[in-house]
């Protein structure tokens, strides 16, 4: 699903308005409309008292035309103009005065603390202050309104996005922004829905179609793309009958030291569990005999160290590199990647400590080969990029740091990132329970195997992500959180393949009277 900006919004506004022969009042009749039908199904003319906050712009219009609906319907309402500029839009004061002659209930203006009405955690709330036209900090006052919020208690739903929430950069100040439990976005969620910093903001949401114009949402080109299965189901590869393992390419695996060899042994049964045809470990010595027994499907090379990687040599050709998992920051190592790295030509996929040397050397970047794909989590990307400002400046920086190399940069976390070609690939799949040692590991094999059989760099990675996380999403109903661990997230790809087909449930036929 693409994920469009604030200009390519308004700008799917205007077409929307002159294709369709409507005024923008119609556009927000529409909206409003949108938000009253879902609020309608689900509260079946429940007497819940609904408190409609309105700003001034178009977001508070849209309140204004649900509390209008709300109303005629025999809802117990009351509205609210939160009163933070004189700037009223065109469409804000057309759906005031239509609001006047439906009511004598007529909206009360918020200008200060003074004015906050009572709110108990039985009301619902309904935030339409601020929505993508925020574009300056918001006033004091408005701020402690959104706090006041907080401490109700009530339910509170967002009209297209949380107050106070920018499309472009996060707030400065903590509670700066509308704590609501349900957000209802026109056609499309925003991008600050998936950023760590902002998302704290974000509960749930659901996107509401208001008609936007479908020609132009299918060929307008985003930056921002959010990955479901919808999206990487096309880039699934069928098996031939007449396949061999040959076909599905050979991943090596060089990672691992003295007490970290569990890394390499996930990573390996990853790249096989995703279906690539052979799989090869390259580990110091002291990694032969538990590779070798406790995963007899891998074939090993052993460095001459024991403990650390010394030297890269070997004589197999494989189709792709995963390299880094476990493998340790030693000088000797560091040295041994040098020199691997300035002669290879095999598709990489960098992780871990693999990562970390490169950090401290990076002149060794501009060996990498083009579309190599590295895999760092926050910590590890500071250490390639340095420091910024906030998740936005990360995602811009991580775009110029991708494209200066020609790489391809898979930020993990929550909602894993792929930065490519300046777009940003979002991951919808995982939960909390693959916040355990060696997930990220079994992430690189996954990767590794899936460009062994000969998806590219991007397919391999989207796909990866997501069977990934729908490998954790599956495990999780079995393991629970808590005790899901790495080896599960390679039992589960199984399901997770297997998912991308599955229909959903017959509904059960009816027995029919005699
Ligand atoms: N025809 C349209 O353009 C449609 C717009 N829609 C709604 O319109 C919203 C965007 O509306 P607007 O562009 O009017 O903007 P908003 O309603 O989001 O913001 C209100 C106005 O406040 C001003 N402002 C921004 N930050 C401020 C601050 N910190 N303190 C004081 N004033 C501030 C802005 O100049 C803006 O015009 C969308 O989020 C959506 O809810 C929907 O009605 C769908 C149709
Ligand atoms: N709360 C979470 N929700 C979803 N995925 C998560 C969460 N926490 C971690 N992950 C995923 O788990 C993996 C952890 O990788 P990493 O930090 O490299 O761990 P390790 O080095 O122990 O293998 C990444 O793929 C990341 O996206
Ligand atoms: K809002």
């Amino acid at each position: 699903m693409k994920i469009f900006s604030k200009e390519q919004i308004y700008e799917g506004d205007r077409l929307t308005i002159k294709k369709q022969n409507i005024s923008s009042a119609d556009l927000m009749e529409r909206a409003g409309m949108s938000l009253f039908n879902w609020l309608d199904l689900r509260l079946k003319g429940a007497p819940v008292p609904i408190l409609v906050f309105c700003g001034i712009g178009n977001n508070g219009g849209d309140g204004l035309v649900l509390a209008r609906h709300l109303v005629t319907h025999g809802y117990n309402v009351k509205t609210f103009v939160v009163d933070f500029s004189d700037t009223r839009s065109q469409d804000f004061l057309h759906n005031y005065e239509r609001l006047k002659e439906t009511t004598k209930d007529w909206p009360v203006s918020i200008h200060d603390e003074s004015d906050f009405p009572e709110i108990t955690n039985k009301d619902i709330i309904i935030d339409a202050i601020f929505g993508v036209g925020l574009n300056r900090p918001v006033a004091d006052w408005v701020i402690n309104l959104f706090k006041y919020f907080k401490r109700a208690e009530a339910l509170t739903i967002s009209v297209d996005i949380p107050s106070g929430l920018f499309t472009d950069r996060s707030p400065k100040q903590e509670g700066a922004v509308v704590k609501s439990n349900f957000i209802l976005s026109f056609q499309t969620p925003k991008l600050a829905f998936f950023l760590p910093g902002t998302s704290k903001y974000i509960e749930q949401w659901e996107a509401l179609d208001i008609g936007i114009d479908q020609e132009y949402m299918q060929n307008t080109e985003t930056v921002a793309h959010i990955l479901g299965k919808l999206d990487v189901l096309p880039m699934y590869k069928q098996r031939d009958k007449f396949s061999h393992k040959g076909t599905f390419g050979h991943g090596l695996i060089i990672g691992g030291s003295y007490g970290k060899i569990g890394a390499v042994q996930l990573a390996s049964r990853a790249v096989l569990a995703a279906g690539a045809g052979l799989v090869t470990a390259y580990v110091p010595t002291c990694g032969y005999v538990p590779l070798q027994s406790a995963f007899p499907e891998a074939m090993v090379i052993t460095d001459a160290d024991d403990k650390h990687i010394s030297a890269i040599n070997f004589e197999i050709t494989p189709t792709v590199i995963g390299l880094g998992v476990g493998i340790g920051t030693d000088k000797k190592t560091g040295d041994a990647l040098e020199a691997f790295l300035k002669t290879n030509t095999t598709p990489l996929v960098l992780d871990a400590d693999g990562l970390n040397i490169i950090s401290k050397n990076k002149n060794l970047l501009v060996h990498l080969p083009a579309d190599t794909i590295l895999t760092p989590h926050p910590k590890e990307l500071e250490r390639l990029i340095g420091v910024w400002e906030d998740d936005f400046d990360k995602l811009e920086k991580t775009k110029a740091f991708a494209e200066k190399y020609k790489i391809l940069v898979l930020i993990k976390g929550a909602n894993s990132i792929a930065v490519y070609q300046n777009k940003l690939y979002i991951n919808s799949t995982g939960n909390p329970g693959l916040a355990t040692g060696g997930t990220g590991d079994v992430l690189t094999g996954v990767i590794t195997g899936l460009l062994a059989q000969g998806y590219s760099a991007l397919e391999a990675t989207c796909f990866g992500m997501y069977l990934h996380g729908k490998s954790a999403d599956l495990a999780v109903e079995t393991k629970g959180y808590q005790s899901l661990i790495a080896s599960d997230v390679i039992t589960y790809l199984a399901d997770a393949y297997l998912d991308l087909f599955a229909q959903p449930a017959p509904v059960a036929e009816q027995p029919t009277q005699a």
